[in-house]
């Protein structure tokens, strides 16, 4: 018997990253650090006649997610919806492709365990080219620190112990298909740099510190990003650029102490899971 599933995937925004390309999908990645949050895509999974796919409510077209449904050979309709801005460094392509993935097994009451499943959405994520690290980062919840590259067996991760309040602005889109693209030496040694720094220093200040520094060294900010970041950390506040997205996030109150019209959400403090709704 099938029937419809249903999962949530927490948003997860990178502060650093550097690329490792290896042989094949699962061991290609990024080491880097991100914050998981609780705003984040709800996905649900019907078997059907032919395969659809939304995001809140229009048909779209999520590379990763035909992967997914690929490798799985599911016939199904995927319903994504989510609050978070699409191509603005949130992670959303690899919400929907671990989303389906958990959803499309439930459905269909596959064989897959946990990380068989994140092996398949961080799969379709590489092969299309639209993240590195979100979906290992989204399968563990909290404040995901990237230590080795790849989905299990071979990634390896830690985290920063901790929580609180989150607050974001979107300035619109950065393509991460095309940064990605494009060399990425430059970005990759900052975030080698970044990362044994937050090692050193574990906490979630050091994290954005870490990632400020990381998005000026890479290069990847722009004049009005720039702006945005300055501003909070004059207000006393501390704030960086989600990668990879024209998107500025901070700590606690960080982006409205200083005047800005922000979001708030919070860390999720736990992994993309099925909800059973
Ligand atoms: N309205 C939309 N705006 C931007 N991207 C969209 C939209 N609808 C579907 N997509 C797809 O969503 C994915 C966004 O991936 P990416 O640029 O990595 O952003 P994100 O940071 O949200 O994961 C791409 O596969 C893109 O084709
Ligand atoms: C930064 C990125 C390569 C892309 O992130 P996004 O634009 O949110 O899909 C991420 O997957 C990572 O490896 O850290």
């Amino acid at each position: 018997m099938t029937d419809e599933a249903a999962a949530f995937v927490p948003g997860h925004v990178t502060g650093f990253f550097s690329v490792h390309r290896a042989g094949t999908p699962t061991k290609t990645g990024s080491r880097g650090a991100g914050v998981t949050l609780a705003d984040g895509v709800r996905v649900r999974v019907a078997p059907a006649d032919e395969r659809r796919v939304t995001l809140n409510g229009r048909e779209a077209d999520v590379p990763a997610v035909e992967h997914v449904l690929d490798a799985l050979d599911a016939t199904a309709a995927v319903s994504a919806s989510t609050d978070l801005p699409v191509g603005a460094g949130f992670g959303v392509s690899g919400g929907m492709a671990l989303g389906a993935a958990l959803a499309a097994n439930g459905a269909f009451e596959g064989r897959y365990s946990e990380n068989e499943l994140v092996r398949l959405a961080h799969e379709a994520e590489v092969t299309a080219g639209t993240g590195l690290g979100d979906v290992v980062a989204q399968a563990r919840g909290g404040v995901p620190i990237r230590l080795d590259p790849g989905a299990p067996p071979h990634g390896q991760l830690d985290g920063v112990p901790a929580t609180g309040r989150i607050e974001y602005v979107s300035l619109g889109e950065l393509s991460t298909a095309d940064v990605l693209a494009g060399s990425t030496a430059r970005l990759s040694s900052a975030g080698v740099r970044a990362l044994s720094a937050l090692r050193e220093r574990p906490t979630i200040a050091g994290f954005v510190q870490e990632s400020r520094r990381f998005a000026e060294e890479a290069d990847l900010l722009t004049p009005e990003v720039e702006d945005v970041v300055a501003d909070v950390v004059d207000a006393g506040g501390e704030a960086s650029m989600a990668m990879l997205g024209h998107t500025v996030f901070a700590l606690g109150h960080g982006l409205s102490d200083a005047g800005y019209d922000a979001t708030a959400t919070r860390v999720h403090d736990a992994g993309a899971s099925l909800t059973g709704e």
